[in-house]
């Protein structure tokens, strides 16, 4: 008996082919912890659960990325950013690595490690994508945040809440080992970014989603309507022959059920809620790549497995499993 999920992915060739990157990196944000996740969830059995359970076919190296080849001499503080050349070239790193499995064809899960790990994620997939299929990634962000500072108006400087800028083009930057790496296809349209769950954002962050109509649903969207419609929305905004790749920041969820995360916001989603999106975006079989980022097990240690539990939970919904 399997419960292998009777989805047709549209973009996909090799079906059931799965690479996974476990990214252990905690340099966009101050917390130390948040490079564990992946161990956490490996460690509970996710990869097990996705090939025996989900009949897929796991390319995984066995290794939590440290990327401590990496760490440069020296790292000022530029534009207000705080360790600019180490989060740059993890990212250029995670982004090679990412665009390899999807330029074969593969769904790409990538566990992290902090939000800023996402200019990886996203720029590797948008290349690979356009490549292949000559066409645009839609990005569905689940957030309580937006992410989506720019140096120049972030106030905390830390790289974790800009990685939808620089995805964008909304902030780039001339130097190659800060963010330079990025070039025109590795970028995501604000069009196709559609984000779920928000309820903490920066002044400055609404300015930029006002101005550039990005679509957004927050917390009191899905009070009004219910996240059935909610969803309905936004898979309609994306339309339904548009690669989708999904960022899920654990601290979407209301720290009720995962309190172990750097920056919990009250008033999210509940467990369901977050298993449901990610049900919805299964169902569209248009999932080419999901990010899972910001478990910090060592924070609210009492809440930890509670944390690495919705996160294995996302994953496998976004991967099918609950569907019949
Ligand atoms: N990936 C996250 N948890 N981001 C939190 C960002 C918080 C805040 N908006 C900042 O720019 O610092
Ligand atoms: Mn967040
Ligand atoms: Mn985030």
């Amino acid at each position: 008996m399997t419960s292998a999920p009777q989805i047709q992915p549209k973009f996909l060739p090799g079906r059931h082919d799965l690479g996974v990157v476990a990214v252990g990196f905690s340099g966009g944000q101050p917390k130390g912890g948040v490079e564990a996740g992946p161990v956490a969830m490996i460690e509970s059995g996710l990869i097990t659960q996705l090939e025996e359970d989900l009949d897929f076919n796991v390319t995984y190296d066995g290794e939590v990325h440290s990327y401590s080849d990496l760490v440069p001499a020296d790292d000022p503080d530029y534009r207000g950013m705080k360790k600019p050349k180490l989060v740059s070239a993890v990212t250029r790193q995670v982004s090679e690595q990412v665009y390899r499995h999807a330029k074969e064809g593969k769904l790409v899960l990538t566990l992290g490690g902090d939000h800023s790990i996402a200019m990886g994620t996203i720029s590797g997939t948008a290349k690979a994508i356009r490549e292949r299929l000559g066409r645009e990634i839609a990005v569905i962000w689940v957030d309580a945040h937006a992410d989506i500072n720019t140096p120049e108006t972030s106030d905390s400087g830390n790289i974790h809440g800009m990685p939808v800028a620089f995805l964008t083009g909304l902030a780039t930057d001339k130097r190659e080992d800060v963010f330079g790496w990025m070039k025109e296809d590795h970028r995501l349209s604000t069009k196709k970014l559609v984000y779920i769950g928000l309820r903490d954002i920066d002044k400055g962050e609404k300015k930029i989603l006002r101005e550039h109509g990005i679509k957004a649903f927050s917390m009191h969207d899905i009070d009004r309507h219910g996240i059935g419609k909610v969803m309905d929305m936004a898979l309609g905004w994306i339309g339904s022959d548009t690669p989708i790749h999904l960022s899920f920041d654990v601290d979407a969820i209301d720290p009720m059920w995962a309190p172990s995360t750097g920056t919990p916001v009250r008033g999210g989603l509940t467990l369901r809620e977050g298993d449901f999106i990610c049900e919805c975006v299964a169902e569209t079989g248009s999932l080419i790549a999901l990010d899972l980022v910001e478990v910090n097990p060592s924070l609210d240690a009492q809440g930890a497995n509670d944390t690495v539990r919705a996160g294995c939970s996302i994953v496998r919904c976004a991967l099918g499993d609950t569907l019949l």
